[in-house]
């Protein structure tokens, strides 16, 4: 019963058969997954476990058929900046992966060394229409959802610079391997004049602790590999030609632990923190749509433009 978690219609055929079923339904009922919750969803994989829609190659994603490891690599040159079709891209892959019967474990990395992922596209909160920013940050929320609350083993093999986004993205993983050397990586909105989401703020105290997290996003600090791992923003360092092997092989000792167990633990962590941002969705993205419409906001985010052409 413990082996696979293969979504909702699997977890009740586990529970069927087991002799403790009881208690993993009772857990379920307690924890009442929400909607959007990976351990709801019904799996709806390929014959071959292998179907990755995204219309475009902006992520590339590749899957051990033996060990169930996946690799999405983010292919937006020259950044990996997060613009809306990067963001459904990265959504749906997630989704297909959580549906794949045979995926246990998800390595996020980039195709292009040294940088892992320069955040959010700055452009496309630039002038644009609040409708169109308020549709852009609603695909960011559900890019995240979907990373946040997967059930598979998520490493972020962070293999370059990874401000903002980059580091939402890595914090929304279980595991952190980053690239030792001069790459930098933070939250470092504030220095955009934004003030990182509720959701993000947390990750990170969670991840760092409150006081750390709480100077860290005041500042917008970008720290050095080196600073990162002394904080425990990530968990470990290779040099940026290591990073995707040792994130493979610190996948596999994760994959020796039962995936129903690891995953249930995963999402009793994490569900107070997904149902939160479910229920505060429309708030959120209205608050987003008018800060950053705002303009000062516009203005300091030309500045930033401006300073980032002139480097
Ligand atoms: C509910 C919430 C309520 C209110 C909150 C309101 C707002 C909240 C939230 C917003 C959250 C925002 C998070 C973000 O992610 S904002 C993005 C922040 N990103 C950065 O600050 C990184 C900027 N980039 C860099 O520092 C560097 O590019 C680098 C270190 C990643 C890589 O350096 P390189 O030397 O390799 O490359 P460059 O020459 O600098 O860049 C090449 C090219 O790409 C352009 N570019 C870089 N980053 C971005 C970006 N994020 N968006 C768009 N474009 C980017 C850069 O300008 C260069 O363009 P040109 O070739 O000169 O045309």
């Amino acid at each position: 019963m413990y082996s696979f978690i293969l979504g909702n219609e699997s977890i009740k055929m586990a529970l069927s058969v087991s002799a403790g079923g009881r208690v993993w339904r009772k857990f379920f009922k307690t924890f009442n997954f929400g909607p959007n919750s990976a351990l709801k969803r019904f799996p709806t994989c390929t014959a071959n476990g292998r179907l990755y829609s995204s219309s475009s190659d902006n992520v590339l994603v590749s899957k051990d058929e033996k060990s169930g490891i996946a690799t999405v690599r983010m292919n937006n040159p020259p950044v990996n900046s997060l613009n809306s079709a990067m963001l459904v891209s990265l959504r749906s892959c997630f989704e297909e992966l959580e549906n794949d019967k045979s995926c246990r474990a998800l390595i996020l990395t980039s195709q292009k060394p040294k940088v892992f992922c320069a955040g959010l596209d700055i452009l496309e909160i630039y002038r644009k229409s609040p409708d169109y920013v308020a549709q852009f940050w609603e695909k960011l929320q559900d890019m995240w959802l979907s990373l946040y609350g997967s059930r598979l083993v998520t490493m972020a093999a962070i293999n370059g610079h990874s401000p903002a986004g980059g580091c939402l993205l890595s914090l929304a993983c279980d595991y952190r391997i980053m690239a030792e050397g001069k790459f930098t990586i933070g939250l470092n909105e504030t220095q955009l004049d934004l003030v990182a989401p509720f959701w993000l703020r947390q990750t990170m105290v969670d991840v760092i602790g409150y006081r750390q997290a709480e100077m860290a996003l005041m500042i917008g600090a970008l720290y050095t590999s080196n600073k990162a791992l002394q904080l425990g923003l990530v968990d470990k360092l290779a040099p940026i030609e290591d990073v995707q092997t040792v994130a493979e092989e610190e996948v596999k000792n994760w994959l020796k632990i039962p995936d129903q167990a690891r995953a249930i633990t995963k999402m009793a962590s994490r569900k107070p923190l997904l149902d939160e941002l479910r229920k505060r969705k429309q708030e959120d993205i209205q608050t987003f749509r008018d800060e950053t419409t705002r303009e000062s906001v516009q203005i300091s985010i030309q500045q930033y433009l401006e300073k980032l052409k002139a480097k």
